[in-house]
Order: C-alpha cells, then structure tokens, then sequence
C-alpha cells in the first residue's frame, strides 16, 4: 500500500502503463483525423471548382457498410463505428459547405453582373 493515498504500488504502476498507452492512442487518433481532413479539403475544393454538391449519400453508405464490417471483425461495437463515421463526416461535409461558399481563385465575379 501506498503510504500517501493508501493505493497499491502495482495497481497505481498498471493504471500508468496502461494510460501511457491510452495518450499514444489518442495521439495516433488526432494525427490520423488531421491527415483525413487534410484529404477531405482538399475534396471540397475539387467539388467546390466543378459545382459537385457537398454530400455524396451513396459513397456515405458504402462507407458505412464497411466500416461495420471492419469493426466487426476488430471486435469494435459496429454501430458505434458508424456513429463515429457519421459524426466526421458532418463536419467534413460542414467543411464543404464552407468551401463552396467561398470564391473560387482565378473564376470571373458571377455575383458582380449578375
Ligand atoms: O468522398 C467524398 O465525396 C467526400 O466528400 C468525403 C466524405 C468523407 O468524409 O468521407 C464526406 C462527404 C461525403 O458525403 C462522402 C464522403
């Protein structure tokens, strides 16, 4: 027992290891979002310079298909994979929106002359 607050040693040395892991976990996490969203901008400019509309409901659902499955197979609650992917891929489409609405770089004024 720890003399302080009364916790054994090898509990409070698992709990540490084991939240080590967890915060390169989390790590590992955020890089890989930034990299996604590094792609997806780069998608809503694409879409935004050929007037593609910002959500693509049947790529979406093909996502989701697989990603079920590749959570299911991980052993990864399916239905919380598809939260989560619906979750980013609102924001992504937000992201979008924002794009579009942006000017396009080197495209004549439409809104000046009508
Ligand atoms: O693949 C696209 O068309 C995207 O815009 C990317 C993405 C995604 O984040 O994966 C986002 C919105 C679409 O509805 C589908 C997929």
């Amino acid at each position: 027992m720890n003399e302080i607050d009364g916790t054994d040693e090898s509990v409070r040395a698992q709990l540490e290891e084991l939240r080590d892991s967890i915060d390169n976990i989390d790590a590992a996490v955020v890089h890989m979002l930034a990299e996604r969203f590094k792609c997806t901008q780069r998608v809503g400019r694409l879409k935004a310079e050929h007037r593609l509309p910002p959500a693509d409901p049947s790529r979406e659902a093909r996502q989701i298909t697989r990603l079920r499955e590749l959570a299911e197979n991980a052993k990864l609650d399916p239905a919380f994979a598809e939260k989560l992917l619906n979750f980013v891929i609102a924001e992504v489409i937000r992201h979008h929106e924002t794009i579009a609405r942006e000017p396009v770089p080197g495209a004549a004024d439409e809104g000046r002359d009508g």
